[in-house]
C-alpha cells in the first residue's frame, strides 16, 4: 500500500506550532493507494518517507490525458462536432439553495450563531465508504489548509482563497469535502445561489456570517474549519451580456476585503471588540474563472489550481467506486478507454443507469405503479417491501448504460430544439 505523504515544506516545525493555533493534525499522511480510504488519516511525524520514490506527480507533471470536457467538447470532441452547450452542470446548480441554510440566520449572535453553526456547518455523513482523493488534488487543497493556519508563523503573504477550477463533473467539490472529512474540517458551505438576492446587500452579509461562523468553530471548538464556496462563478460570473448586479458587487468586495483583511470581519455597523476573528480559509470552486472580477483571482488574494485528473486518477477512482461489484482493475480500464474525455461524473451515472431495469422489475414486483405512493409512504408498519436486488454488474452491463449515456448527450446537441423554440434569440 503506497502511503502518500503531503510534502510540505516545515514539516519537521509542526509539532511545536500547533499545539498553539488548536490545529488538532500535527502533521499527517494519508494513504491514497487503491485500498485508502479518507479515515486513514494518521497521525505521523516521521518524514523519513519524504522522498518516497512511489510519491505522485505534481500537477506540472500531469499526463496529457486532455479530457475535452473540460471544454465541455467531452465525447463529441471525438465526433468533431462541437458541444457548444453542454456545459449545463454549472447553470443546473445556479439558483439552488442549500436546504441547510433556508432559514433566516443573519444579525443573529452568540449562542444562536452556535445553534446556526450547528446547522450551517457540513458533516459527513453521506460520505460513507471507500473513496479515492487524487493525490495532486489533496497535496494542493491540505497545503492551502495548513499554510493559512500557520500563516501568522510563516514570514510569507499567504493568498486567503483558494480557487479549484476546471471541467463539470471532474470531482472538485467531492474531493474537496473528502478532504475535509479526512483531516477532520467541519467547513461552512455556501452555493452559488446564495450570492443574490432581492435585497442589496445581503449575500455580501451572509458571507461574512459564515465566514465568522467558521471562525467561531475554530475558537469555540478547537476544530479546524473553512468557508466552501461551491461554483462561484456560476453566481459571480459574467457571461456573454449578463449584467453585474449590485449583489455581485458587494460580493466581490466582501471577498477581497477578507483575503486582505482575514481576522477583521465586521457583521453590523459598527466595528466591535468581537469583529476581531481567527483567519480562516476559503475555498472556493468553479468551471470558468476568466469569468470573474479580475482583481479578486489575482495571485495575492487567490491562489488558482486548475484540477484535471489524469487517466491514472479517473482508473483509480472509478476502480474504487466499482469495487463493490467486483468489477477489476483491468476492466475499468477498458471501460475507461472505451469513454475517454468523460467527467468522473459520467462514470458515476454510468453506474447508476445499470439500475434502471432491476428498478423497474421491483416496481412490477409491489404492483405497479399506481401502488408506488401507497407502498413507499403509505404503509402500515411492520408490512414489508419486496426484497430489492441489485443488478449483477458485468463490463458488458456497464458499457451499455454508458452508450446509452453518450446516445442522450448526442441526441441534446443533435435535437437543440432552443433554435427551434426561440428563434427570435442570437445564438
Ligand atoms: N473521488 C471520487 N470518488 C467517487 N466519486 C467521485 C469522486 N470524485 C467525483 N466523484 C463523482 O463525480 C461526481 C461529480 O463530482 P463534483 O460534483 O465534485 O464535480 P465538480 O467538478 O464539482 O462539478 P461541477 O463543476 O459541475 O460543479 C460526484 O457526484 C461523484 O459521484
Amino acid at each position: 500500500m503506497a502511503l502518500f505523504r503531503l510534502p510540505y515544506s516545515f514539516p519537521s516545525t509542526l509539532p511545536s506550532f500547533f499545539p498553539k493555533i488548536l490545529l488538532p493534525v500535527p502533521s499527517f499522511s494519508i494513504s491514497c493507494s487503491s485500498k485508502s480510504t479518507p479515515n486513514q488519516l494518521k497521525n505521523n511525524d516521521d518524514n523519513s518517507n519524504s522522498d518516497n520514490p512511489k510519491k505522485p506527480k505534481r500537477l506540472s507533471e500531469q499526463s496529457s490525458w486532455e479530457a475535452k470536457d473540460s471544454e465541455g467538447r467531452d465525447y463529441l470532441y471525438r465526433l468533431g462536432k462541437e458541444a457548444d452547450n453542454m456545459n449545463i452542470a454549472v447553470g443546473a446548480r445556479a439558483g439552488v439553495i442549500d436546504d441547510l441554510f433556508t432559514g433566516n440566520f443573519l444579525g443573529k449572535d452568540s449562542d444562536i450563531v452556535f445553534d446556526y453553526r450547528q446547522k450551517a456547518t457540513r458533516s459527513f455523513e453521506y460520505l460513507q465508504g471507500d473513496y479515492y482523493i487524487a493525490p495532486v488534488f489533496l497535496d494542493k487543497v491540505a497545503c492551502h489548509i495548513v499554510k493559512n493556519y500557520l500563516a501568522h508563523l510563516l514570514n510569507v503573504k499567504i493568498p486567503l482563497i483558494l480557487g479549484v477550477w476546471g471541467g463539470k463533473g471532474q470531482g472538485k467539490t467531492f474531493q474537496t469535502e473528502l478532504i475535509f472529512q479526512a483531516m477532520g474540517i467541519e467547513p461552512v458551505i455556501m452555493s452559488a445561489g446564495e450570492l443574490e438576492s432581492d435585497r442589496a446587500g445581503e449575500p455580501g452579509k451572509l458571507i461574512r456570517e459564515r465566514y465568522r461562523t467558521a471562525s467561531q468553530v475554530v475558537q469555540n471548538q478547537g476544530k479546524m474549519s473553512c468557508l466552501m464556496i461551491n461554483d462561484i462563478d456560476a453566481g459571480l460570473g459574467r457571461f456573454g451580456n449578463t449584467q453585474m448586479t449590485v449583489n455581485n458587487q458587494i460580493v466581490v468586495g466582501t471577498l477581497m476585503n477578507l483575503s486582505d483583511n482575514p481576522t477583521r470581519v465586521s457583521i453590523g455597523q459598527d466595528w466591535r471588540e468581537s469583529d476581531i476573528t481567527n483567519r480562516v480559509p476559503i475555498i472556493v470552486t468553479g468551471n470558468d474563472f476568466s469569468t470573474i472580477y479580475a482583481p479578486l483571482i489575482r495571485d495575492g488574494r487567490m491562489e488558482k489550481f486548475y484540477w484535471q485528473p489524469t487517466k491514472e486518477d479517473i482508473v483509480n477512482i472509478v476502480h474504487r467506486m466499482y469495487e463493490k461489484d467486483d468489477i477489476s482493475k483491468d476492466e475499468v480500464v477498458t471501460i475507461v478507454e472505451t469513454f475517454p474525455n468523460q467527467a468522473l461524473d459520467f462514470y458515476g451515472a454510468l453506474r447508476s443507469r445499470t439500475y434502471d431495469r432491476s428498478i423497474s422489475k421491483w416496481i412490477e414486483d409491489i404492483g405497479g405503479i399506481e401502488n408506488l405512493g401507497n407502498k413507499l409512504l403509505g404503509r402500515k408498519k411492520n408490512e414489508e417491501l419486496p426484497v430489492y436486488t441489485p443488478p449483477q454488474q458485468t463490463v458488458e452491463a456497464l458499457l451499455e448504460s454508458g452508450y446509452s449515456l453518450l446516445r442522450e448527450q448526442q441526441l441534446i446537441m443533435d435535437t437543440k430544439l432552443s433554435k427551434e423554440y426561440m428563434k427570435n434569440i442570437d445564438d
